[in-house]
């Protein structure tokens, strides 16, 4: 069982198509099948299992593993939601020579294994096959989700119909966008993959360009460094200067090496460099980002202060009130990271029904700027197409200021010399580490402050 983190995400035809590839499905099917009664078995602890099947190959899957697994001499039933509809089902039904159940009639069992349906669901689930689906599970110490928990589409993150969380979800061969968008990916806890593909030698990253977010390689001083090499950013300061001194704060703690906060003068701590702001400040050529947003306001003043910004050709950091004032449309001079939430997104960007994933490439491409489109499963896409997705953020960070901290953070990573999207993707795994770390109840003083404890 291999963690997600840094390894690809395919859609649904992306695994048809590496699957395909491949030629041997049956194959695949058994080493699913294969793994799925291995990590069973080491769970179960000895304790009966039942294998929901479904009628694709989703459900032939179950039909291995529940071969495997009474091979082993682990006490194992089956039940089925309807008969094998496919080749590779029907023939892995017929290697099971146990009893086969109606899912009505089934008796719970402490471990349940969910091989109803996976990237082959197409519509909701129905009433009775839910129905069945969490009164077993209701009752099941244990719930283990095959490939997908049965009910949520695998591409966009959205839910056909609501399944019971799964305590282990067991992706066959690759992260699909559920296991991260939400909402559905709230229903896969603990995913990890099944390396079904790999071991054949035959096909790898399948030439996805989405990735989960994985431990970034941090930029660390040396005895030559000094506060400039370390990085200098400069936080443009507006209407509500609480939000630009989280950003500041959040600089410093991710590891800048100079913060210039440019809005009053005086203020804490002592190691933020504070100046009222000017247009000519902007233009010095040691900043190495330009942190513009958080509490900006959106009045004429902040508007010129964004021209003066972008005049600066300095990188960019836009976020917040600047998101509002930002015209995606116009060509900059210099590198831009944006970070909206989906309320900013969707006043720049507009709405359409593709994934979180295609939407923030779309934007990013549109704007030719790196995106960081936050939320519980944010997005990092940049103009070329490629993608990170960092699934699992803490429920905690939905308090006021954690974007503040992100911006902060992602002007430190952008001036300490990583190219953009490696910077975007080094400040999204401290935001959500440092979130981890603070645990329940954090203020964003806290999230800044424990950027330093992340590093
Ligand atoms: N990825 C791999 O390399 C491998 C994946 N395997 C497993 O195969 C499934 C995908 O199988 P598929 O047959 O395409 O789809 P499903 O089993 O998810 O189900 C499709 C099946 O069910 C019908 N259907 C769709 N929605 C509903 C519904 N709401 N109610 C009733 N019936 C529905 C649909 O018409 C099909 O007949 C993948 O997830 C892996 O688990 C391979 O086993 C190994 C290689
Ligand atoms: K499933």
């Amino acid at each position: 069982m291999i963690p997600l983190a840094g390894r690809p995400i395919l859609t649904a035809v992306q695994m048809w198509v590496a699957e395909a590839a491949h030629g041997d499905l049956a194959g695949l099917m058994e080493q699913a099948g294969q793994g799925i009664a291995t990590a069973v078995r080491r769970l179960a602890t000895g304790a009966e299992v039942l294998i929901l099947c479904g009628p694709g190959n989703n459900g032939g899957d179950g039909y291995v593993a529940a071969r495997r697994l009474a091979e082993s001499g682990h006490p194992v039933r089956v039940a089925a939601s309807a008969p094998p509809a496919t080749d590779l089902a029907r023939a892995a039904a017929d290697r099971w020579i146990g009893a086969v159940e109606r899912l009505a009639d089934a008796a719970p069992a402490p471990i349940l294994v969910d091989s109803l349906f996976g990237t082959g669901l197409s519509r909701p689930l129905a009433d009775d096959v839910a129905h069945h689906l969490h009164r077993l599970a209701a009752s099941a110490r244990l719930l283990i989700a095959v490939d997908l928990p049965s009910g949520v589409a695998t591409d966009d993150g959205s839910v056909l119909t609501e399944p019971p969380a799964a305590d282990l979800t067991l992706a066959l061969g690759h992260a699909k966008p559920a296991h991260l968008l939400q909402p559905a990916a709230r229903y896969s806890r603990n995913a990890r993959i099944i390396d079904i593909l790999a071991p054949s030698g035959k096909v790898k990253g399948e030439g996805s360009t989405t990735f989960v977010l994985s431990t970034p390689d941090l930029p660390e001083p040396g005895p030559d460094s000094h506060k400039f090499t370390r990085g200098m950013v400069a936080v443009v300061a507006g209407a509500m200067p609480g939000a630009s001194d989280l950003a500041s704060l959040a600089a410093m703690h991710a590891g800048a090496g100079y913060v210039l906060h440019l809005g009053d003068a005086d203020g804490i701590p002592h190691a933020l460099v504070r100046k009222t702001y000017s247009d000519a400040a902007l233009d010095d050529p040691r900043i190495g980002a330009v942190v513009i947003g958080p509490g900006l306001g959106r009045d004429d003043t902040a508007r010129a202060r964004l021209a003066a910004a972008l005049a600066s050709r300095r990188p960019l950091v836009i976020d917040g009130d600047a998101l509002h004032l930002f015209d995606p449309d116009a060509s900059r001079h210099a590198p831009a990271i944006l970070t909206p939430h989906a309320g900013e997104f969707k006043a720049l960007f507009g709405h359409t029904h593709s994934s979180k994933i295609d939407r923030a490439r779309a934007a990013s491409a549109r704007a030719d700027a790196i995106v960081i489109y936050k939320g519980p499963d944010t997005v990092i896409a940049v103009p070329d197409g490629r993608a990170v997705v960092a699934g699992d953020a803490s429920d905690w960070l939905s308090t006021a200021g954690t974007g503040d901290v992100l911006a902060g953070a992602t002007g430190a990573m952008l001036a300490s010399g990583l190219d953009p999207f490696a910077a975007a993707c080094a400040a999204v795994w401290l935001h959500g580490e440092a979130a981890r770390l603070c645990g329940r109840s954090f203020i964003a003083d806290d999230l800044a402050a424990a950027l330093s404890r992340v590093r």
